[in-house]
């Protein structure tokens, strides 16, 4: 996950590939309480890993819950109908699919049995209202006490009291479907006798009381439904375990990933994989969605493949009751339409993890676009003049998600410019690998693909630099230097003389050599350790005097060019590898200092050595540099020079985020 203050996303060009779809929030938690609450032991299979159902998770523990968790399968021992804990204190951070089903549950158990609870969570959670919840509870008997504002979190329950079931449970179903869903999911704690829910006002989102029933289903709960106003619960149901089961991939989250092959997929499809035909959640209507706006969408059972169709997309007018969340996706994908559209339908964005159609709204005009906005409507006008635009996310993963795909702008309109995602961790909500997904995915020309270059002698900190550079951008990195000293390694391993060049340089042609997870491996050997040995540098700046070698590994090097961007140290990096880069620093620092850096930095790991010879080494190391003919040690001209001879390493990462700082657009 990218935990950074801002994610730069180049300019893309193209899709290509297969994407897992993570597990889908809203099954996730359902089927954990419903798990919880059940009788028997669930082995759940594909539970989505992240900050919603770690909150859910958490919270069953906190009330006495046994589970344990392999992988993303995760099993539960059901607690059979009653709550171990009668009192318990549950903090739910942001988590709506969390706090509207644990409240119905745990009130109607305070209730039957005693107990008092209080939920809460962060303070968006207590703007979030829960006002038809708390009335259709009380209604029903329970003790419900809105602990700061009438009709929103948090909440205290209590109990004993006495149950109303004669008559039915009203519920509002205007505002949001999760509170008729928290009551399905909990009234068969209660239903000795056949309970009644009526639903009042229009119910939006009926798909999701689709997916709610179809659950309970499983669990062994068949709720009689008369339309969508009237749902009874029949006398002596349980909820059961099934034993195992499985989670659907998040069709919300296929959306992005929809969107992007109808932008982007132009010679094969995109596969998305979790979701398809036989899907239960509703958001698989997004579908239809991006197909009428000329998307080329094929379904297999549990798969989508999609791709360009028409092209600029269509403008549409769509009523986006029945995918609310999904619908978010559609706002972006309206900037390449060939003429205006108009999502309608969306009253609920306003009280979800942020103001979702003033969020919509403001974002998408920082990129150029023109858009009206009503109470529960938003019209996008198409967009051919982008602009680089740093995006608020507004504490709201999907705001960060659908806006990836502005960075698609260079098919949309004329030139190609570069977006700033703002926070974007908060993707941890539902989709914590989001963007690595995403860019295992995207194509774009390398020349739009940022690259820093740190060249500078031996020890004077290039690889700390980079390191720490590429951590607080999101950016890869590559380490020239471990290419020539494994080129070295083998080369000494193989017993050649290091001066031979037609023997080293098919060596470095065909060097198998693999960074995963700050290790250096050249095929299955690890050789981290074996390639940091100063016998090993001195072999690897003789055979990088070799012409044939840095030939060799040139190619190599271009490869890690890589969306989000790249952090390359070296000694050539600026002056042969990448000389269009938008930042070249070249470092120093003062022999003595790096003799003294490297002999502490030896010292530390346990190697013995001197500085005197030391400083040897790095003179002479420095030397042959500068002045092989192949690619000597000098700073490109129009790179930055950077002595950090009297620098701490945060001053020397300070200073060069702010030349980058300066260099962008945002
Ligand atoms: N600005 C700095 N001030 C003090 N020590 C530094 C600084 N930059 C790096 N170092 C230390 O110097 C040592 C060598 O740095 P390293 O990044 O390995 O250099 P290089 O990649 O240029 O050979 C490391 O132990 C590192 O912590
Ligand atoms: N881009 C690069 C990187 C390293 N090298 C050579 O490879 C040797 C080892 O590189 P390194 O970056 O690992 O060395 P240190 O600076 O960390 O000691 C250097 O001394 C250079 O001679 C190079 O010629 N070009």
């Amino acid at each position: 996950m990218f935990n950074i203050p801002f994610l730069d996303l180049p300019p893309l060009r193209a899709a290509l590939g297969t994407v897992t779809l993570p597990g889908s929030k809203s099954i996730s938690n359902r089927i954990l309480l419903m798990a919880a609450l059940a009788e028997g032991r669930t082995e759940i299979h594909g539970l989505l890993a992240a900050d919603d159902t770690q909150v859910m998770l958490e919270s069953l523990r906190t009330l006495g819950v046994q589970w344990t968790r392999d992988g993303d399968t995760v099993t539960v021992d059901g607690m059979g109908g009653r709550v171990p804990q009668a009192q318990a204190d549950l903090f739910l951070g942001n988590a709506g699919t969390a706090m509207r089903p644990l409240a119905a549950a745990l009130a109607l158990m305070a209730a039957r049995y005693g107990g008092d609870y209080q939920l809460r969570g962060v303070p968006r959670m207590h703007e979030r209202p829960i006002r038809d919840l708390v009335d259709a509870l009380r209604g029903l008997g329970c003790q419900v006490d809105c602990l700061a504002q009438a009709g929103y979190p948090p909440l205290r329950l209590t109990g004993p009291s006495s149950l109303h079931l004669d008559t039915p449970v009203r519920v509002r179903g205007d505002v949001s479907s999760q509170f008729l869903t928290a009551l399905l999911m909990a009234l068969p704690l209660v239903a000795q006798r056949d309970v009644v829910v009526e639903v009042e006002g229009e119910l939006i989102s009926k798909p999701y009381i689709d997916i709610t029933l179809a659950l309970l289903g499983r669990f062994g709960v068949r709720v009689q439904r008369d339309g969508w106003q009237r749902f009874t619960i029949p006398a002596g149901s349980r909820l059961q375990s099934p034993g195992r089961i499985h989670v659907e991939g998040d069709a919300s989250a296929a959306s992005y990933f929809i969107a992007l092959g109808a932008l982007a997929a132009l010679g094969e499809p995109l596969r998305i994989e979790g979701v398809g035909s036989d899907a239960l959640q509703g958001d698989v209507r997004f579908a239809d969605a991006a197909a009428a706006m000329g998307a080329d969408i094929r379904l297999e059972p549990n798969a989508l493949l999609v791709q360009r169709g028409r092209w600029p997309l269509r403008g549409i007018e769509w009523d986006c009751i029945a995918i609310p969340d999904a619908a978010m996706t559609l706002a972006v994908m309206a900037l390449f339409a060939d003429g205006p559209s108009k999502l309608t339908g969306i009253g609920s964005w306003r009280v979800k993890e942020t103001d979702r159609i003033a969020a919509m709204a403001t974002e998408l005009r920082k990129l150029g676009a023109t858009v009206d906005e009503g109470p529960d409507w938003i019209r996008v006008e198409p967009l051919r003049e982008w602009r680089p635009a740093s995006i608020r996310t507004y504490d709201d993963h999907r705001m960060a998600m659908c806006f990836s795909l502005a960075a698609l702008n260079p098919l949309g309109g004329h030139g190609a410019a570069p977006v700033r995602i703002e926070d974007p961790a908060c993707v941890a909500k539902t989709y914590p690998d989001y963007f690595e997904t995403f860019f295992g995915l995207v194509q774009a020309d390398a020349a739009d693909v940022p690259v820093i270059c740190i060249d500078g002698p031996t020890a004077s900190g290039k690889g700390t630099l980079a390191d720490e550079l590429a951590q607080a951008l999101g950016f890869w990195v590559l380490d020239s230097g471990a290419l020539y000293r494994a080129t070295a390694w083998a080369a000494l391993q193989a017993g050649l003389d290091l001066n031979d060049e037609a023997a080293v340089a098919p060596l470095a042609a065909t060097l198998p050599l693999r960074f995963a997870g700050g290790q250096v491996y050249l095929g299955e050997e690890n050789v981290t350790e074996a390639l940091r040995q100063e016998a090993v540098g001195l072999g690897a700046s003789t055979v990088a005097a070799l012409p044939a070698v840095r030939q060799a590994l040139h190619a190599l090097q271009l490869g890690f060019r890589r969306v989000p961007g790249l952090v390359a140290d070296g000694r050539d990096m600026g002056t042969a590898i990448f000389p269009d880069a938008p930042l070249k620093v070249f470092l120093t620092a003062s022999a003595a200092q790096r003799a003294q850096r490297r002999h502490k930095q030896l010292i530390f790991k346990g190697v013995s050595a001197n500085i005197e010879g030391l400083l040897a080494d790095l003179e002479a190391r420095d030397l042959r540099d500068k002045t092989r003919s192949a690619s000597p040690l000098k700073p490109a001209q129009d790179a930055r020079l950077l002595d950090n001879s009297d620098l701490t390493i945060e001053a020397s990462v300070d200073q060069v985020l702010a030349w980058w700082a300066d260099q962008r657009p945002f």
